[in-house]
C-alpha cells in the first residue's frame, strides 16, 4: 500500500491529474482560458474582478465555459476560494486538530529522581511530544556549566531544546531566565508560534537579536546597527588590493571567496595579521589551504574592507559577535539570563558561542544542540573548536523521529557519499521504521515544466490537507513559482523567510522557499525542483570555493532539504540529475519520466 502509485508513476494524492475529486465540489465548474482556478458560477466576484483588472491592463479576457470538474482538476486548476469557502474551511481545519494527534502531543515531562520536579507555579506545559530514551536525560542534564548534544536530522534536537529551555526557565531553585537561541529567524518565529507565551522566564530569539539587545544594553541604547552591505564593500576592497598587488593569483578569485574568508576570520576571532598568516588556527573542510603569500594578500583585503567600513559602522553581521563577547567579558553586572540553550548550533561561529557562554553566570548553563551534517553557513566547523568545557563528551541522538524509512534511506545514502563525509563529527543515524513510499524523481522537459509540475504536485497535496513545501537551492526561481502556486490569488501561499508571516504550527500549509530558509522546519510533503547537475552545485559556488568544497557545501544544503519531508518527497530535474544524490541503481527512489 505504501508504494501505491497512479498511472503517471506519482503517489496517490501527489498527482494533479489523478487525485480524486475533493468532497463537496460540483460535477461541473466554470473556467476561463486565461485563468488558473475553477468557479461555481459566472457571477463570482473574484472572476469578475480579475477580468476587470485584466482589461485595465490591456489584456484579453475570455468568457467562462462549463467543463467537468475532473477536466479542470486534470489541468491543475484549484478551486476558487470565494466560490468554495466550505472546501477551504475543511482544508484549513486540517490534521493538526485530529484528536489522536492531540493525544500524542499531550505534554508531560516526568523529572528524573535526582532533580527537583518542575515548579507547580510553572506556566502551562508546552505542546511537545514526551522525551524518550536519551532525550529525557538531555532535558534534565546538569544545570551548571556546558552541555553538548549532537543528533541526526529529525532526532528531536529542537523539540528537546524547547523542553530543556522550559525546564531551565521554571525549575525551582536551579531555574531562572532562559534564552533559547537559534540562527534562523524563520525557526525562531516558528518556535514562538508553537509555544506561544510559555511564561516570561523563557525568551526565544535569533543570535543576531540577542547580539543587538546585548550591545544596546551595554551602551545605554547607543549601539549602532551592524553594517549590512558587506559583499558590496568586500568587492570594492578586493578591487583596490588587486590594483596594489597585480599578479597575485589568489586575488583573481571571486569576491564571494573573500566574503567567506572574512567570515571565517570574524567567526574565529582572528583579527591580527600574524595569527592569520601563520595559519595557526586549525581549519576544517575541503578547500585547499592558502599559501602564506596568498594569506598576506587576503589579509590586505580584510584590512582594506575594515577601512572602507569604518565610516559606516564598527562591525558587520559577522564580527558583531566579537563586539558582544568583549562587551560581556568587560561587564561585571548581574546577567540577564541564567541559562542559554542553543539550537541549530552547527551554524554558530566560535565567537558567537564564546559570547553566549560569557552571557551566563557561574551558576548558570549553556546547552548546545547541533547536527554538523546540516552545517550550511560558511566554512566547516566542529563543536570542539568552540571552547566549551564538556568533560563527559556529547550526548548523541541517533533516532530519527521525523522521516519515513525510505526518505531517511535516501538522505542517509546521500550523506555517506564521498563528497559529503569529512573530518567533522557526524552522528550515524539508526534507520527509522516508519513505512512510507519511496521518494519520486521526475524528469520534466525543461525548467518551466519543472516549476509547473512542482506547483501542481504541491497544490494536489495541499488539497489533501497536508503541510507542503516547495524548496529550491536559491531564490532565483521564486517569482516564477509563486503565481503557479497562488492560482490567480485564490490560494494562500506562505514564503519561508525571516518573517514567516502567517505561519501556523499545525494544519495544512502551502509554502515555498530556499533550502536554507527551511532549516529546522518540517513538512508532510516536500517538492524539490531544480535538482539538475548544472545547478547542484551552483557554478558560482564552484568558482568561489573550488569543486570539492562547493560540492560538500551544496550536499549538506541538499541533505537539509531532503530531511524536511516526513512522508512524501518529489525531486524534479530536466537536465542530468545531480550526482550529489545516489545514482539510479541505488533503488532508493522511483524514477518517472514526463
Ligand atoms: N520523543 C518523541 N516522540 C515523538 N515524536 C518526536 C519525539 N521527539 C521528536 N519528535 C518529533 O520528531 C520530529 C523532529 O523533531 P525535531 O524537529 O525536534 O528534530 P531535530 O533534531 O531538531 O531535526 P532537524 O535538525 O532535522 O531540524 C518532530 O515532528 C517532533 O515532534
Amino acid at each position: 500500500m505504501a508504494e501505491e502509485r497512479c498511472v503517471h508513476g506519482l503517489l496517490a494524492g501527489q498527482c494533479g491529474e489523478c487525485r480524486p475529486a475533493p468532497p463537496g465540489l460540483p460535477a461541473k465548474v466554470y473556467v476561463t482560458d486565461g485563468g488558473a482556478v475553477f468557479h461555481r458560477n459566472t457571477t463570482c466576484r473574484a472572476l469578475l474582478d480579475g477580468q476587470r483588472r485584466a482589461r485595465r491592463l490591456g489584456r484579453d479576457t475570455h468568457d467562462p465555459g462549463l467543463v467537468p470538474l475532473t477536466e479542470a482538476l486534470a489541468k491543475g486548476r484549484a478551486a476558487c476560494a470565494p466560490c468554495f469557502p466550505a472546501h477551504y474551511a475543511r482544508v484549513q481545519a486540517g490534521p493538526g486538530l485530529d484528536m489522536s494527534t492531540a493525544a500524542r502531543w499531550t505534554p508531560r515531562i516526568p523529572g528524573p529522581s535526582h532533580t527537583a520536579a518542575p515548579s507547580r507555579r510553572s506556566p502551562l506545559p508546552i505542546p511537545l511530544p514526551e522525551p524518550r530514551g536519551h532525550q529525557r536525560d538531555v532535558v534534565f542534564l546538569r544545570t551548571q556549566g556546558h552541555c553538548v548534544v549532537l543528533g541526526t536530522a529529525g532526532s528531536g534536537k529542537t523539540t528537546m531544546a524547547l523542553h530543556r529551555a522550559h525546564f531551565l526557565a521554571h525549575a525551582p531553585g536551579i531555574g531562572g531566565p532562559t534564552l533559547l537561541v537559534t540562527f534562523n529567524r524563520a525557526l525562531a518565529t516558528s518556535l514562538r508560534t508553537l509555544v506561544g507565551d510559555a511564561g516570561g522566564a523563557l525568551r526565544i530569539a535569533t543570535y543576531h537579536q540577542f547580539a543587538q539587545s546585548c550591545l544596546r544594553e551595554s551602551t545605554g541604547g547607543a549601539a549602532p546597527a551592524p553594517f549590512r552591505h558587506k559583499p558590496h564593500l568586500v568587492e570594492a576592497a578586493l578591487a583596490r588590493v588587486r590594483a596594489e598587488r597585480p599578479g597575485a593569483a589568489v586575488l583573481e578569485r571571486p569576491a564571494a571567496f573573500f566574503v567567506d574568508e572574512l567570515r571565517w576570520m570574524a567567526g574565529h576571532g582572528v583579527t591580527d595579521r600574524a595569527t592569520y598568516v601563520s595559519g595557526r588556527t586549525p581549519r576544517l573542510g575541503r578547500g585547499r589551504p592558502l599559501s602564506m603569500p596568498d594569506r598576506e594578500a587576503a589579509f590586505d583585503v580584510y584590512e582594506t574592507y575594515l577601512r572602507l567600513r569604518e565610516p559606516h559602522a564598527p562591525y558587520d553581521w559577522d564580527d558583531v559577535a566579537t563586539a558582544v563577547r568583549r562587551a560581556l567579558e568587560a561587564d561585571g553586572a548581574p546577567r540577564r539570563y541564567r541559562h542559554v540553550v542553543v539550537d541549530e548550533g552547527q551554524d554558530f561561529t566560535p565567537e558567537m558561542i564564546r559570547g553566549l557562554a560569557a552571557a551566563v553566570p557561574d551558576d548558570g548553563s549553556l546547552t548546545f544542540f547541533a547536527d554538523y551534517a546540516q552545517q550550511v553557513y560558511g566554512s566547516r566547523m566542529s563543536w570542539r573548536s568552540l571552547g566549551l568545557d564538556v568533560p563527559e563528551g556529547p550526548v548523541r541522538f541517533v533516532d530519527n523521529h521525523r522521516n519515513s524509512a525510505p526518505i531517511a534511506a535516501l538522505a542517509g545514502a546521500a550523506a555517506r557519499m564521498p563528497h559529503f563525509t569529512d573530518e567533522v563529527e557526524l552522528v550515524e543515524p539508526r534507520p527509522p521504521v516508519t513505512a512510507g513510499p519511496r521518494p519520486t524523481v521526475f524528469q520534466a522537459p525543461d525548467e518551466a515544466g519543472q516549476l509547473r509540475m512542482a506547483a501542481r504536485a504541491a497544490l494536489a497535496q495541499y488539497g489533501e490537507r497536508q503541510r507542503v513545501a516547495v524548496l529550491m537551492p536559491t531564490r532565483e526561481h521564486e517569482k516564477r513559482l509563486l503565481p503557479l502556486l497562488e492560482c490567480g490569488g485564490t490560494v494562500t501561499v506562505r514564503r519561508l523567510d525571516a518573517e514567516l508571516s502567517g505561519w501556523t504550527p499545525h494544519g495544512p500549509l502551502l509554502s515555498y522557499g530556499t533550502y536554507f530558509a527551511a532549516k529546522g522546519l518540517e513538512f508532510d510533503s516536500v517538492v524539490l525542483p531544480l535538482c539538475d547537475a548544472e545547478r547542484l552545485p551552483h557554478p558560482d559556488a564552484v568558482a568561489a570555493h573550488g569543486e570539492a568544497e562547493a560540492r560538500a557545501r551544496q550536499a549538506r544544503a541538499l541533505y537539509v532539504a531532503l530531511t524536511r519531508a516526513r512522508r512524501s518527497l518529489l525531486l524534479l530535474h530536466s537536465g542530468q540529475l545531480t550526482d550529489l544524490l545516489p545514482d539510479e541503481m541505488s533503488d532508493l527512489f522511483v524514477r518517472v519520466a514526463a
